[in-house]
């Protein structure tokens, strides 16, 4: 559904400066995938999300999305695909169901074709009492719902998401997860969805593929990516400083006052032995707990920086 090969963008700046926002992304998403891209600010996602929507031609490369090439057949991209931005995508004027109807007429679709089309959104998106309201009557999440709607009026194969659940309090994040999850279930679609919000990725996407610094420098299911690049940690508190150290040797973990932390593979499994050593030992251990990476762990161990250094929008 999406292919791309060394895909570029170098931004031109004044005095003979230049911005290289991507540098030659490899990327295969097969259809109906859930991916979810993630990286800090700055990292390369909008602009890698506007050369695949073609809203922003390519310096070199190639991209084919949903089977044409962004750069030689930009419009049969632009009709196979939908794009839900960060911005509402419905003006203020028109009444939801009659903003559905006309966009899904400006892609051609008949009158009756347009408004059965809306009429199965509005109910798949829960939007059926909200059918006749004006967009400024909405709550921001009821708001993101109608832009997803709308991406999705002229069925498209792939749906683009930038940021769908950012600005909203957590309860409206997790109802546009589950319609999200219900879309997909519905139709199929593949969706590739950029995200700040670590966790969300974590739980929801199948695929989680992190950008910085313009490469791609992770692929993979969050599992994968947790066990391989992060692994479990075991935290013990030893009873003295002097244990701690001990601990840590016998371990071969790390000291910090009277705690000890230990990088492990399957930390539940590992974590009797290493009591049991200790013991022998004669180490006193107060408390013993394992830890479970997260994906900021991932970009930690990858870079030696944590994602979430980063500014998340409220
Ligand atoms: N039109 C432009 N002109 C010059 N530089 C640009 C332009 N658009 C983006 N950049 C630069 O390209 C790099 C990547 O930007 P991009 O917006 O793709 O990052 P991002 O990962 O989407 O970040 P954020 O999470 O903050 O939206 C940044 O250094 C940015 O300043």
């Amino acid at each position: 559904m999406i292919h791309t090969r060394g895909l570029t963008r170098v931004f031109a700046m004044k005095r003979k400066e230049k911005v290289e926002a991507v540098r030659g992304i490899d990327l295969d998403v097969e259809a109906g995938q859930l991916v979810a891209f993630l990286g800090p600010n700055g990292a390369g996602k909008s602009t890698t999300l506007r050369m695949l929507t073609t809203l922003l031609p390519p310096t070199s490369g190639t991209a084919t999305v949903a089977g044409h090439d962004v750069a030689k057949d930009p419009a049969r991209v632009r009709s196979r695909i939908g794009y839900v931005g960060q911005r509402n995508s419905a003006g203020e004027e028109y009444r939801i169901r009659d903003e559905l109807v006309t966009q899904g007429r400006c892609y051609g679709l008949r009158p009756r074709e347009a408004a059965t089309r809306a009429d199965e959104l509005l109910d798949l998106l829960d939007l059926t009492p909200l059918a006749k309201r004006l967009p400024g009557t909405l709550s921001g999440g009821q708001r993101r719902r109608v832009d997803i709607a709308l991406g999705l009026i002229h069925r498209p194969d792939l749906l683009f998401l930038d940021e769908p659940s950012t600005g909203l309090d957590p309860t409206s994040r997790a109802e546009i997860w589950q319609h999200i999850l219900r879309l997909r279930e519905t139709y199929g679609t593949t969706l590739f969805l950029t995200t700040h919000y670590l966790e969300e990725a974590d739980h929801m996407a199948e695929r989680v593929v992190i950008i910085d610094g313009g490469r791609i420098i992770a692929d993979g299911t969050a599992e994968q990516l947790k066990n391989d690049l992060a692994g479990d940690r075991i935290v013990i508190t030893a009873g003295t400083e002097q244990d701690a150290e001990k601990a840590a040797r016998i371990g071969g973990g790390t000291a910090e006052g009277t705690t000890v932390t230990l990088r492990v593979d399957r930390a539940t499994a590992a974590l009797p032995d290493h009591l049991r050593a200790l013991d022998a030992a004669g180490v006193k251990v107060a408390t013993a707990e394992t830890i479970r990476p997260t994906l900021d762990d991932v970009f930690l161990s990858l870079t030696g920086r944590s994602l979430t250094d980063d500014d998340i929008p409220a």
